[in-house]
C-alpha cells in the first residue's frame, strides 16, 4: 500500500488548467517538486512564463501552452499536446462576475457554463480513454464552497460548479471500474488574483475569516495539498469524493465564545 510521501507522484504527467497563477500554480508547483511533469495550460502567458521559470527552477518540468479554454478546437488540440497525461487537474475558471440574478444575461451564463463545465467534460473525454487504457488515471475538477454556502450574485459561477461536481460523481462511476479516478476538491475563499476585489473589501474579508472555525482563510498551498494526495496512490480507495477544504467552516455555523457567569456554561 503506497504511502503519501514526497515522492508519491514520482514519474507522473498531469495537465493543469488554469496553472499560471492562484490555486492551479500552487498545484502545479507542488506535483512538480513531487516529481510530476506538469503541462499548464491557461491564457495567462506573462503569468505562464512565470510558473514555468519557478518550477524549473526548483529543478521541475514543466510545458507551457497559451491557450483560451472556451475553444473547444483549442482544448482538443491542447489534449492532443498533452499526451498520455496520468493526471488531469480541471482548474480553470472565469472571474465570478458579480450580478443580480434577474440582470445576468445569457452570456454570463455561457461564459461560467463554458469554461468550468464544458472544457473540463471535454477534457475528460479527450483524457480519460488513454488513462482508461493504461489502467491508471487520476481526476480533479477544482469546486467552489459556493455550492454549499449559496451567496447572492454568482448564480451561473455557483451552478457550473455544482455541475461539476455531479459529474465529477458519474465519471467516478464510470472510469471507476477501468482504473480511473475522479474526485473533486471544494475550497472556500482564498485570496488570489481572481477574487482581488473581494480581498479589498475589509468588511467581506472579516464576514469570511469569521465563517472559519479554524480562524484564517485558505492559503492556496492548503488547497495543493488535498490536490496532490487526491492524485497519489495514498488515495487510491478514493473516488467520487469531494474533498471540502475550508477550516471547518462548513461544519456548521461557528460563533466566538460568548461569556457566562453560569457554572454550567449557558
Ligand atoms: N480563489 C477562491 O476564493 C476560490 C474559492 C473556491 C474555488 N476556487 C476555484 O479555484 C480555481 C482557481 O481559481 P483562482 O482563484 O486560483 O483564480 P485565478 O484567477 O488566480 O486563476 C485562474 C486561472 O484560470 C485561467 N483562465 C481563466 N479563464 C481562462 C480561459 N478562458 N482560457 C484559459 N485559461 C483561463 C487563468 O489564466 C488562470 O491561470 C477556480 O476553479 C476557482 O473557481 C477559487
Ligand atoms: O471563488 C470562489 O469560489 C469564492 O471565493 C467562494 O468560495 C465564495 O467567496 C464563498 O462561497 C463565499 O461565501
Amino acid at each position: 500500500m503506497q504511502t503519501f510521501r514526497s515522492d508519491a507522484l514520482a514519474d507522473r504527467r498531469a495537465l493543469i488548467t488554469g496553472g499560471s497563477r492562484g490555486i492551479g500554480e500552487a498545484i502545479a508547483v507542488l506535483l512538480a517538486s513531487m516529481g510530476t511533469t506538469v503541462v499548464l495550460a491557461a491564457d495567462d502567458e506573462p503569468g505562464l512564463e512565470k510558473a514555468g521559470a519557478t518550477i524549473e527552477g526548483a529543478g521541475g518540468q514543466a510545458e507551457l501552452h497559451v491557450v483560451d479554454l472556451l475553444d473547444p478546437t483549442a482544448v482538443a488540440d491542447l489534449a492532443t499536446a498533452a499526451g498520455d497525461v496520468d493526471i488531469l487537474i480541471n482548474n480553470a475558471a472565469p472571474g465570478q462576475g458579480r450580478l443580480p440574478f434577474l440582470e445576468t444575461p445569457d452570456e454570463a451564463w455561457d461564459l461560467q457554463l463554458g469554461l468550468i463545465l464544458r472544457t473540463s467534460v471535454q477534457l475528460i473525454r479527450a483524457l480519460g480513454p488513454g488513462m482508461a487504457t493504461r489502467g491508471r488515471g487520476s481526476i480533479v475538477n477544482i469546486s467552489s464552497s459556493s455550492v454549499v454556502d449559496a451567496a447572492p450574485y454568482v448564480a451561473p459561477y455557483a451552478a457550473a460548479k455544482a455541475g461539476l461536481e455531479v459529474v465529477t460523481r458519474i465519471a467516478a462511476l464510470e472510469l471507476g471500474p477501468r482504473g480511473v479516478r475522479t474526485n473533486a476538491v471544494r475550497p472556500s475563499f482564498t485570496p488570489t488574483q481572481r477574487v482581488a476585489h473581494l480581498v479589498a473589501d475589509p468588511e467581506f474579508l472579516a464576514h469570511q475569516s469569521r465563517k472559519v472555525p479554524l480562524g484564517r482563510l485558505a492559503a492556496v498551498e492548503d488547497i495543493a495539498n488535498a490536490v496532490a494526495w487526491l492524485c497519489s496512490d495514498a488515495a487510491s480507495f478514493v473516488n467520487g469524493q469531494v474533498i471540502t477544504v475550508d477550516g471547518g467552516g462548513s461544519a456548521g455555523t461557528w460563533r466566538p465564545p460568548v461569556q457566562s457567569d453560569s457554572p454550567v456554561g449557558h
